[in-house]
This record gives structure tokens, C-alpha cells and sequence, in this order.
């Protein structure tokens, strides 16, 4: 029996280069299994004196030599700069660690930074660049598969803050991205199902066909099949290269791409950063924000159970976390207010208004309270 959806399509490619245009400025996005072991990944970037590579204590002993081997006919100096591995070190102390090693070094405007690792190294590599000397270069080398389908692409920078989430950054674009796929092979299985989220996200807020072809491939997905991976990187890249094309500094459209994160965000903020992982928050966001949008009206209850059983299968929590044992919602209410998106203390939500369509609105708090006390394990 033959299905609609082929179980990988036969038009994925093994490689791939997804183009970013941003008006003045654009850049590539590579993806194929083995690019750290090609100098010729490469090719594309200036010359300069001085490279620094930033990572972390985990991505330096598995992948940093690789690096080192590729930049080394390019740049007569590399150095590395590895930081402790964590979201909890993701913040202002730790980014001035790498401005000082900067400064030692002699760093220059034309020196290039390179971001070898996840999300969190490629946030804080990249709002580095963007202040040491008023902007340098950088290339994101994400080895992590949430960055190399979400956060390698697109130029949002940031720290946190305790505060809130990514309270400080900029949006400050690399100059290429270099996904290298054999990567993925040393990742946890816990890491391979938050990537699923923000894989998942691109299914409800733009594309349902993708939606459909995940939900067909998840198993090989989560097993490391190099085709299955080719194909959602490199569909993941092309949705997220086509919204900031449109909106580079969120004016608009790109809170899309939010979808899932003001719930979120509020766990990761609520438990303590590094306790949940980001895509783990995201993936039970985007079921508390769904359900959210079936209470106003705009999905329907089926449309919720799709997403949340996909975001089950992919390994993730479905269940929130109570954050606050006094006051649970009006805890989740205040850390969501303080959300870059909203706008005079109301909280703006990413909700779905039909399969495939988001939209970027306001809901009563009451309405918030009931989705909060219902997707929150019991008190
Ligand atoms: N800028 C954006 O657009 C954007 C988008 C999504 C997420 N983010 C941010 O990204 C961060 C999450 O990124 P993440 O999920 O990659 O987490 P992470 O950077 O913490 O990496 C996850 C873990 O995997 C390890 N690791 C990395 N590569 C590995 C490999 N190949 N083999 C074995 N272990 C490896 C890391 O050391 C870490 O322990 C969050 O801070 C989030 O806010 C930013
Ligand atoms: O690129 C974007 O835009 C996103 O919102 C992608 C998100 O997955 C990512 O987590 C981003 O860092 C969130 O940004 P923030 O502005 O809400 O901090
Ligand atoms: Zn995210």
C-alpha cells in the first residue's frame, strides 16, 4: 500500500544550501553530513589575522579540533575560547569572559568569530560579535539539530537575564552557517527531542504539509537517519530563511516563529534556566497556546490533540510545571507580561487561527488562568 506522504521524499538531497535574503545583506545556510571535515566548507569567507572559535567544555573535545583542521589554512592565528556548557550560563558574566579573551587575543574588526555548538553558544557568540568594537564577523557551526533548524538562522543574539529570557541581545547576522550533520550522532537522545519542537513549530504556523511528513518520519527522525535529518534541517532553514526575509527585526511576521515560546519562556524563567530545555518549554508551550486558541475559537479540538500527541511522540513533556506553590497562574501571568512581545503589560500570544496560520493577539487573563491550570500538573 502506497501512502501519499513518502516516508523521506525523493527529492532530498543529502546536501543542501538554503539561501537567506535580507535585502542588503544575505548569506548561506549549508547542510550535509560531513562538512567539518571539508576546508572547503569554508570557502566563502574573508581572510583575516586573527579567528577565534567560542564553544563549550562538551563540543571542544568532540568537534573542535575538526574546526581548527578546516580554518587553518586561512587564518595564521586561531584561538578558542571554551565556556562552561548550560543555559544557566548563559548570561552577562559569561559573555564578558569571551570579551576578555577577545581583548587578549587582539581581536581586531576583521577578525572572525566562529560559534561551534548549540543554541546557547551561538546566542552568546553571536551578541559577542555584535558588540565587541561595534560588530565583527562571526559564522555559525551549530552541532546541536536545534540550532541548525531554529537558532544558527536569522540573527537573534541574546543573553539572559534574571528578569527574563534573552532580555539582552541584538539581532546581528552571521556571515554563513555551516551545518554539519554527522554532528547530530553524539547527541543525546534528551537534545534530539527539543530539537523536535522547534521542528514541529514550523508544521502549525506555516506549513502543514511538513506537519504531515514529521508525524510520518518522527521514528527516524529520533533515530538519526541522515535523510530524514537532511530534510528537516533543510525545510526547517527555508520556512525560517522566508519569515525573516520578509521581518528581519520582528516588526511583525516573525513573531510567528515565537509560537509556543511566551508559555514558554515563563517555564524556563519559572523553574530556574537549565532545569527544563528550551525545546522541551517550547514543545509544552505550543500546546498550552494551541489549547489557548481552541478556547478563543479559532481551532478546533482535534486540531490540539494532533499537535500535542506529536509533541508526546517526539519525546517531550505535555504536562507544565507549577512555578509558584502560593499563586501558579498570576506567576506565569507576570513572567509572560515581562515577554518581548507584549506591548504596554499586555501579554501578546502566537496563536493558531487555522491549520498552517498564525496570528500574533491578546487574550483575557481569565481565559490564560483556565488554559495555565489545566496544562499545569496538579498542585
Ligand atoms: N537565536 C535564535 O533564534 C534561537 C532559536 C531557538 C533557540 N535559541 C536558544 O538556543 C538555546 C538552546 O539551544 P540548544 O538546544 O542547542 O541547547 P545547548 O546549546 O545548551 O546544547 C544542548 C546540549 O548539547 C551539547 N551539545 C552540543 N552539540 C553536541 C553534539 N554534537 N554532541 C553532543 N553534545 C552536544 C551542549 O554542550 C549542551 O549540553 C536556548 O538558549 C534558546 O533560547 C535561540
Ligand atoms: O527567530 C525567532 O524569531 C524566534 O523567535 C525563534 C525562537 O525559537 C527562539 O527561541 C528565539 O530566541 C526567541 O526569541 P525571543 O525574542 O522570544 O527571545
Ligand atoms: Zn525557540
Amino acid at each position: 500500500m502506497s501512502t501519499a506522504i513518502p516516508s523521506v521524499p525523493a527529492a532530498t538531497s543529502p546536501s543542501a544550501t538554503v539561501h537567506i535574503d535580507l535585502g542588503e545583506r544575505s548569506y548561506d545556510i549549508t547542510i550535509a553530513a560531513g562538512l567539518l571535515a571539508d576546508p572547503a566548507s569554508f570557502d566563502g569567507l574573508p581572510r583575516a589575522a586573527v579567528a577565534v572559535i567560542v564553544t563549550n567544555t562538551t563540543v571542544e573535545p568532540l568537534y573542535g579540533q575538526r574546526l581548527r583542521d578546516c580554518l587553518a589554512g586561512r587564518f595564521p592565528a586561531i584561538h578558542t575560547v571554551v565556556l562552561p556548557d548550560g543555559e544557566d550560563h548563559k548570561d552577562w558574566n559569561t559573555l564578558n569572559t569571551v570579551f576578555d579573551a577577545l581583548a587578549a587575543h587582539g581581536c581586531d574588526r576583521k577578525s572572525v568569530l566562529f560559534a561551534l555548538g548549540g543554541g546557547v553558544i551561538g546566542d552568546m557568540t553571536g551578541f559577542a560579535a555584535a558588540c565587541f568594537m561595534r560588530g565583527i564577523p562571526f559564522v555559525q557551526v551549530p552541532t546541536t539539530l536545534l540550532a541548525q533548524v531554529d537558532s544558527s538562522v536569522g540573527g537573534k543574539t541574546a543573553v539572559n537575564h534574571p528578569a527574563g529570557k534573552n532580555l539582552l541581545g541584538a539581532f546581528y547576522q552571521p556571515l554563513q552557517v555551516v551545518c554539519d550533520l554527522s554532528t547530530l550522532a553524539t547527541l543525546p537522545p534528551r537534545e534530539m527531542s527539543a530539537g523536535l519542537a522547534e521542528i514541529i513549530k514550523y508544521g502549525p504556523i506555516h506549513d502543514m504539509d511538513f506537519l504531515a511528513w514529521i508525524e510520518t518520519n518522527l521514528e527516524a527522525l529520533r533515530a538519526g537517519d541522515t535523510a530524514a535529518l537532511a530534510h528537516a534541517v533543510r525545510r526547517s532553514c527555508e520556512i525560517k530563511a522566508e519569515v525573516v526575509g520578509a521581518d528581519e527585526r520582528e516588526a511583525g511576521l516573525r513573531a510567528i516563529l515565537n509560537f509556543g515560546h511566551t508559555f514558554g519562556h515563563a517555564i524556563e524563567a519559572g523553574v530556574g534556566f537549565g532545569v527544563w530545555l528550551h525545546g522541551e518549554a517550547v514543545g509544552c508551550g505550543m500546546v498550552m497556546a494551541a489549547t489557548l486558541s481552541q478556547r478563543l475559537g479559532l481551532v478546533d479540538a482535534a486540531f490540539v490533540a494532533r499537535l500535542r500527541t506529536l509533541v508526546e511522540r517526539a519525546g517531550l513533556p505535555v504536562v507544565a510545571p507549577r512555578i509558584d506553590a502560593a499563586d501558579n497562574e498570576g506567576r506565569y501571568l507576570e513572567l509572560m507580561r515581562g515577554d518581548k512581545k507584549s506591548e504596554g503589560g499586555e501579554i501578546r500570544f502566537v496563536l493558531i487561527d487555522g491549520p498552517g496560520r498564525a496570528v500574533v493577539r491578546p487574550a483575557p487573563d481569565a481565559l490564560v488562568r483556565s488554559v495555565i491550570a489545566d496544562c499545569c500538573a496538579a498542585g
